[in-house]
């Protein structure tokens, strides 16, 4: 699959969540590389698919915000329940407590889980979100550290003896779903004229569908798309660069 690396967009991103501490992981995540702004919404929990979630997520944010946005949607999934409860993590958490979730498994020996966080970017409100998913494996266990962060206690990501909650922040962020999901997807950084650098690895297919739906919502004649780095479709950007 062709890579394409580095989009540029000159209108600031908002990241839109409910969760404060989400944010503050993508702040810690991020650093001083994107110059992006929060906004605290309740969006609507949806059913489905991890990846549809997220999309339509990022659809609903970028209508309230118009303009670009960055949302995520985050799944603890239990293998012994073939991935649930996934998407639901949020209810099952907040009806069964950590101790419910650890009696979920009682009848099972397998205690695998995995953390996975979808990101969705949208460029605007007509625009389709690209995703990018981060995968922690590890396993369910009896809580121990901290309950500032839903989860966390009950997690303990393979090749560690701490959960989530009692690893220090940056070692979280460094091996945590959240993390993985923004490297593999946006490292966002600042370009010499100010605009906002998206360092992402997506696939061509992807990134036509991206700049289409940018296309489709340029209302700003402020808003360009640099393709940085070899993007081998030549009729799509001639010049390395596409302005819109
Ligand atoms: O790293 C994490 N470590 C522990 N717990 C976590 C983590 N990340 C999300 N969580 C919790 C929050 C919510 O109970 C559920 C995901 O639901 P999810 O809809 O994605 O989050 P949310 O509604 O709190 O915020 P948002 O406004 O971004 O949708 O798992
Ligand atoms: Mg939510």
């Amino acid at each position: 699959m062709a890579a394409a690396r580095g989009l540029v967009l000159s209108r600031p991103v908002t990241f839109v969540t409910g969760n404060a501490k989400k944010l503050e992981e993508v702040r810690a995540i991020l650093g001083n590389s994107i110059p992006f702004q929060s906004l605290k919404l309740d969006l609507p929990e949806l059913q489905g698919e991890p990846e549809d979630i997220s999309k339509e997520k990022a659809r609903m944010a970028a209508v309230q915000v118009n303009g670009p946005v960055l949302v995520e949607d985050t799944c603890l999934c239990f293998n012994a329940l073939k991935g649930l409860p996934g998407p639901y993590i949020k209810w099952f958490l907040q009806k069964l407590g950590h101790e419910g979730l650890n009696n979920l498994l009682m009848a099972y020996d397998d205690k695998s889980a995995y953390a996975l966080c979808v990101f969705s970017f949208a460029a605007g409100s007509n625009s389709e979100p690209i995703t990018f998913s981060g995968k922690t494996p590890g396993k369910i266990v009896p809580p121990r550290g901290p309950n500032d962060f839903g989860w966390d206690p009950i997690f303990e990501p393979d090749g560690y003896d701490q959960t989530y909650a009692q690893m220090p922040k940056e070692e979280k962020n460094k091996i945590s779903h959240r993390s993985k999901s923004l490297a593999l997807g946006l490292g966002f950084a600042t370009d010499q004229d100010g605009g906002v650098v998206a360092d992402a690895t997506v696939t061509r297919e992807r990134l036509v569908g991206f700049i289409r739906g940018v296309k489709n919502d340029c209302c700003s004649s402020s808003l360009s798309i640099r393709v940085v780095t070899k993007f081998s479709h030549r009729s799509l950007c001639p010049k390395n660069r596409l302005i819109l």
